[in-house]
């Protein structure tokens, strides 16, 4: 694991709130590094970190249940300032001498706050006697506080909204300052890190790529390292990062499974050649992929076969180049949350997600994953920092399973092709309309349906494309993109017009949840 040590970091102790990940944004937005760390492992964290400042986050447990969480003693005794949140308000009252009782006013959502008192967080922002919107979510408040404590801002429901002990540099608060719907959460989030903690905030991308490029060479030495690499942004980054940390010794293995959009390997290939001059290998298995996936009609038998074949390939690739002793990957820092969270106990597998996963425990390599501290946004920034193409940057993400999961039933090299053609089409019009930006994935559907038309006085039997695309700020929910309806006309005439074989466009209105983005 890549391993980079940061100056100036902030401490999150996670408690399973469903909104940690943002405090970690608003954070990272302000300029100054930070990590969550499960409660569970807090003092080994503080330990490792040597933070500057810690905050604690909301939960869905209750300091009044026997066994619930607290914040490690290591934390209260470093003299560091401490910012709770919600269940860390309610953690530090009940761990420093305070008093927290439930059942009195559960609230959920809009509050506002009067500000009573004078408070070194609020520079800047609040001011004595206004009046301000947050965000609350609880069912037990804070009913005494402890020594050194003074209440500084009030709300309606609770008398102890926002309490500070400036002495101590302790701030702790009922709401929640990291979410959009408390407008200048963000503004204190930002005072507390910088103002308080006196963290400069000079984290920025071109710091992170020197420090990540310096931890590969240390990881790597001067091992030989292979990178899957779809093209996609999370990969493309992680491999230039590494190309620049140790050179030749990577090898990037591109797979074309046949299942890939219309000349997608072959820009891929142009792309890195023309701008990088690092070893590209480009692997034609489509023949195997597809022989393989013939016949084959449900969806999670196709993405197992695809998924074994995918790890056959690269054991395949890899052994031909010798071996190598690590694998390169572009898990991001939201993947290694979830991997470790508190509140993710077991979950019910919606679909398999291929990976390449399996590759490192049968050839026996490590894991080199320099993204695994980013968040996609960030990892765009750096992509940028590396020179990495806008084309390639701001492109929608594309699953590992490609076109196979976007042709319900069987699939076929014909069909594929259908498909190829329509999804062109569709995205060409998407970019006229100057709408690539603001949609966050788009993609056609081949439905194995085919429906009766008329072209040229003649009766047509051929299939129903389906037109997907979505907004989402990470792919866990999403809602439909609301095209207008000339656009979607025209491009349904366009793909109607030009793609043999489909004499039917519709458009799928489903969000996610309900649906998912890709129909299998
Ligand atoms: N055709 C392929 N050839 C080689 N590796 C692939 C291919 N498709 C997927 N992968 C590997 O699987 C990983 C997971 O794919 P995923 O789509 O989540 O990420 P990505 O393609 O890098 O980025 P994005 O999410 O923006 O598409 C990739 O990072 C890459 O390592
Ligand atoms: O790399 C991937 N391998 C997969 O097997 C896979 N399945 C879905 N996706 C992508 O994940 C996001 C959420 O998709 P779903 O709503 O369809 O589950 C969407 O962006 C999907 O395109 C995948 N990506
Ligand atoms: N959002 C929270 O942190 C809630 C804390 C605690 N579970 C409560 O209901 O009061
Ligand atoms: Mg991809």
């Amino acid at each position: 694991m890549t391993q980079t040590a940061h100056p100036d970091t902030v401490l999150i102790v996670d408690f399973g709130s469903q909104v940690t990940q943002l405090i970690a944004r608003r954070v990272r937005e302000s300029g100054v590094y930070c990590e969550i760390v499960p409660f569970q492992s807090a003092e080994e964290g503080f330990q490792r970190l040597k933070p500057k400042a810690v905050i604690l986050s909301g939960s869905p447990a209750s300091t009044l249940d026997i066994g619930s969480p607290r914040a490690p003693q290591v934390i209260f005794d470093s003299g560091l300032p401490v910012f709770g949140i919600c269940y860390g308000q309610q953690t530090i009252c009940a761990q420093l001498g305070g008093k927290v009782e439930s059942g009195h006013h559960r609230e959920f959502g809009r509050a506002f706050l009067e500000v009573e008192k004078d408070c070194a967080l609020f520079d800047g922002v609040w001011s004595l006697g206004s009046r301000h919107q947050v965000w609350m979510s609880h069912g037990d408040r804070v009913t005494a506080i402890p020594e050194g404590f003074e209440v500084v801002a009030t709300s309606a429901n609770a008398p102890f909204a926002f309490i500070a002990d400036e002495k101590r540099k302790y701030y702790a608060v009922q709401f929640h300052p990291e979410v959009v719907h408390t407008p200048d959460g963000a503004k204190l989030i930002s005072n507390f890190v910088h103002k308080i903690a006196g963290i400069k905030g000079d984290w920025s991308m071109s710091a992170y790529r020197a420090k990540a490029v310096d931890a590969i060479r240390r990881q790597v030495g001067d091992k030989k390292v292979i990178c899957a690499l779809s093209g996609g942004v999370d990969s493309s980054v992680a491999a230039l990062l590494i190309h620049e940390a140790v050179g030749d010794q990577l090898t990037c293995i591109l797979v074309d499974h046949g299942l890939m959009r219309k000349d997608e390997a072959k820009n891929v290939v142009a792309m890195f050649e023309e701008h990088y001059n690092l070893h590209l290998l480009h692997v034609d298995a489509s023949d195997r992929f597809i022989g393989e996936l013939e016949g084959q009609s449900d969806p999670e038998t196709k993405r197992k076969i695809i998924g074994r074949l995918f790890i056959e390939v690269f054991e395949e690739e890899a052994k031909k180049l010798g071996g190598a002793d690590f694998l390169a990957q572009g898990t991001l820092y939201p993947d290694v949350i979830e991997s470790v969270s508190f509140t993710g106990g077991p979950s019910v597998t919606i679909k398999s997600h291929h990976n390449v996963g399996g590759l490192p425990e049968r050839m026996n390599m490590q894991l080199v994953e320099p993204l695994r501290e980013l968040f996609k946004d960030e990892v765009r920034v750096l992509g940028r920092e590396l020179g990495l193409p806008d084309s390639f940057i701001g492109r929608h993400p594309f699953p590992g399973p490609g076109l196979a999961i976007r042709c319900p039933g069987g699939i076929s090299r014909e069909k594929l092709e259908i498909l190829r053609e329509a999804d062109a089409i569709y995205l060409d019009e998407i970019r006229k309309a100057g709408l690539y930006d603001a949609i966050w994935q788009a993609f056609a559907v081949l439905l194995p349906v085919q429906t009766v038309g008329v072209m040229g006085d003649g009766r047509t039997y051929e299939f129903v494309c389906a037109l997907r695309a979505v907004t989402s700020v990470d792919g866990m929910t999403a809602d439909f993109y609301h095209y207008d309806m000339e656009f979607l006309g025209r491009a349904a005439t366009r793909i109607i017009n030009e793609v043999r074989g489909i004499n039917r466009v519709v458009y799928d209105v489903t969000s996610k949840p309900p649906g998912t983005i890709e129909w299998e």
